[in-house]
């Protein structure tokens, strides 16, 4: 470069230009600082320097003439010359720098060319003499000035938008980057225009001009970068519009979040007022709680006081409750023993009345009977009634029959009335003697109806089995303990029937080992019951089994004699004592004439039986050392009762008609016969020790 400058001896005269600064140079400066800065300021110098810039070229293009011109007039005056910008060696000069310039520049394309021009006094040659005419002409293709400026005005102004990568700011950059090249250009200028290198000092000039190339270099990189950045301008549009797309979507989940928010806002609003509604109610409610509290703590305490009095009284009674519970044990004890003398009392008026006993009861006429014809009974009191047949004898006269028993029930006695004077019986049973209770009669005579009754009017057995469970609960006040058991057993032919069992069994009669009276059956069935209802299914059991067949004087004839055996066995103890009773039921099988029979063997069993009983009660009343009970079942059955240590009821049943007139005479006179029987006395099976009960063998039955 230093080679195509002018040699300093060249210059003889140094041109006065120190103070001018060139045109290309400002225009350059000016470009530059429309070219980073506003569009508008693009060309901010002034209209003078762009024409002296446009016409630039072209003086430099006619340099020759332009160079005779400048010749003459500084042979004229060196003022003239100077201001035609130095002399023709200035003017070589130059243009062979600018080609130089040129030159250089052109592979470094703009950057180079940017290069100011030696300061000369071009800048100060008027516009009319450089540029002439040709200010309205374009600048020419290949000067560097030209090339800078229509770089500048090609390229968009957003070079320096590149910079915004990453939100910044293209305005800001944009106007910094204009400033500094305002600032750059202002400082070459005004390092050119304050520091004013004479022309001859190259050293100066080149030192100047370096330090112009390297704030050019400094640009051109600058720019350069902005124009990669540029490149980079549709990645970033690219990045800058995915962004754009994140951020619409994020603006729309933003809203539609914001809108959950809202609806969520509401509801928690709601909720807040709901509860604060509910806070209000609670509050309220805490209050009355808290009103209720006080009153409950105010009687708290008040019964809190009356339960100390009250266990004060507590501990008083308690006193007094030992007190008396000592007074109610020997109060127990005298009752014990008041009740068993009462027991003593009562089985002595029942011993005074007769271990056997009779009484008699007359049956209604039935519905079906009207027509029939009844005998002529008459009452004459409650022991003693008459009977007569209307029918006269062959004599011609009815006699009347007078019979006496311990009690005499007319047709129109009641159950009830008739049980009255059985109960004081079942009491004994209870006090632990045997009781028999037995119904003779022709059949059809009324014994079922007297034994069992009928639903809506029990009989003895039924009424029994009540009195029985009722007298157990007051008896287990005394300390008793009663334990109930029950056998059915049935005659029926001479042959032994368990009434609970339909099994095909051996059953006998047996003697009580250590025993003269005791008997007991085998293989019966013993049920043990615990309550009165259950006694009467096991009673509706034994009734079913039951032979029954139509007589004559019965639809529903027994033909079989029927023993409900209740055994009652009592324990004390705290006494330690064992009371054994029990109470045999008997249903006897009708009577019944062999005449009238079709069903012979059975009515000859019946009669046999029943015949066998009359013998025992005569030889019992004859006091007869042989008593025949073994003669059939049902006398064996009965030993105990009848001849042994019992008391014994016999109901004598009789049928009001006059066609029963001979059997109820019969019937009547066997009653009679047994109520003249005077037994041996009861004896009461009372076991002081539980463990005699097994030596006894009253337990083995
Ligand atoms: N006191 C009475 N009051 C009303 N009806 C009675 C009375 N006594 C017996 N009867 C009725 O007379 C009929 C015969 O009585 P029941 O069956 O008791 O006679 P029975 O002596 O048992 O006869 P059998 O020996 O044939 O069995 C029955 O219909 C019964 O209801």
């Amino acid at each position: 470069m230093e080679s195509k400058l002018p040699k300093p001896s060249a210059l003889k005269r140094p041109a006065p230009i120190s103070r001018t600064i060139l045109p290309m140079e400002r225009i350059k400066a000016t470009s530059f600082t429309g070219n980073f800065g506003n569009k508008t300021h693009l060309f901010s110098g002034s209209a003078q320097s762009l024409n002296t810039y446009n016409q630039l070229p072209r003086d430099i293009t006619n340099f020759s003439s332009y160079d005779n011109a400048t010749r003459r007039e500084r042979a004229a005056s060196p003022e003239a010359a100077a201001s035609n910008y130095g002399g023709a060696s200035r003017a070589k000069m130059r243009r062979s720098r600018s080609a130089c310039d040129i030159r250089d520049m052109r592979p470094l394309k703009r950057t180079e060319s940017t290069l100011a021009p030696i300061p000369a006094k071009t800048s100060r040659m008027p516009l009319s003499t450089t540029l002439g005419s040709n200010t309205n002409k374009p600048p020419r293709i290949g000067t560097s000035a030209t090339a800078a400026s229509s770089t500048s005005l090609k390229k968009p102004p957003t070079v320096n938008t590149t910079k915004t990568i990453g939100g910044g700011r293209p305005a800001l950059t944009n106007q910094k980057s204009a400033n500094n090249t305002s600032s750059n250009s202002s400082a070459i200028t005004a390092k050119t225009a304050t520091k004013r290198i004479p022309a001859y000092d190259f050293k100066a000039r080149f030192n100047d001009l370096l330090e112009k190339h390297k704030i050019l270099k400094d640009k051109l990189e600058e720019k350069t970068e902005q124009l990669n950045n540029l490149e980079n301008l549709p990645e970033v549009l690219e990045d800058t519009e995915k962004q754009l797309v994140t951020t619409k979507e994020e603006l729309r989940n933003t809203q539609t979040m914001n809108e959950c928010l809202m609806r969520e806002k509401t509801l928690l609003q709601e909720k807040y007022n709901s509860i604060v509604e509910n806070l209000s109610k609670t509050t309220e409610e805490l209050e009355k709680l808290t009103k209720a509290y006080k009153e409950i703590k105010l009687e708290h305490s008040e019964l809190f006081s009356e339960v100390e009095e009250l266990r004060d009284r507590t501990s008083t009674l308690a006193d007094r409750n030992a007190t008396l519970l000592d007074e109610i044990a020997i109060c127990k004890e005298l009752l014990f023993r008041s009740n068993m003398e009462r027991k003593e009392l009562h089985n002595t008026v029942l011993d005074l009345r007769g271990n056997i006993r009779v009484f008699c009861r007359v049956r209604p006429p039935l519905d079906c009977e009207r027509d029939k014809m009844l005998c002529n009974l008459s009452y004459l009191d409650e022991a003693t009634m008459e009977i007569a047949s209307f029918e006269p004898t062959a004599k011609g006269k009815s006699i009347a029959h007078t019979f006496t028993f311990d009690q005499v029930f007319d047709h129109s006695s009641e159950q009830e009335s008739i049980f009255e004077m059985v109960s004081p019986l079942i009491q004994s049973a209870l006090d632990g003697y045997n009781i028999c209770i037995f119904a003779y009669g022709q059949t059809g005579s009324g014994k079922t109806y007297t034994m069992d009754g009928i639903p809506s009017n029990p009989g003895v057995i039924p009424r029994t089995v009540d009195l029985l469970f009722d007298s157990i609960k007051n008896y287990r006040h005394l300390g008793w303990e009663y334990e109930i058991k029950v056998t059915f057993l049935e005659i029926y032919n001479e042959v032994l029937y368990d009434l609970l069992s339909n099994e095909q069994k051996d059953m006998e009669i047996r003697m009580v080992k250590n025993s003269k009276n005791d008997i007991y059956v085998s293989n019966i069935t013993h049920e043990t019951v615990g309550s009165a209802g259950r006694l009467r299914e096991l009673m509706q059991i034994a009734k079913m089994n039951r032979a029954t067949a139509a007589t004559v004087g019965n639809e529903r004839s027994s033909r079989s004699h029927a023993v409900t055996k209740i055994e009652l066995i009592g324990t004390h103890a705290k006494k330690q004592e064992l009371s054994i009773g029990s109470i045999n039921l008997v249903d006897l099988a009708g009577s019944e004439s062999p005449k009238t029979s079709t069903r012979m063997n059975e009515t000859k069993n019946i009669n046999r039986s029943l015949s066998e009983l009359t013998n025992v009660i005569l030889a019992l009343l004859q006091k007869q050392d042989h008593i025949p009970y073994r003669n059939s079942k049902l006398t064996h059955l009965l030993m105990p009762s009848l001849g042994g240590n019992s008391k014994t009821l016999m109901f004598i049943n009789i049928a009001p008609l006059q066609d029963c007139f001979v059997e109820s005479l019969k019937s009547l006179r066997f009653a009679a016969t047994v109520n003249q029987c005077k037994m041996a006395k009861a004896k009461r099976n009372r076991i002081l020790n539980t463990s005699l009960a097994n030596t006894s063998g009253i337990g083995n039955q």
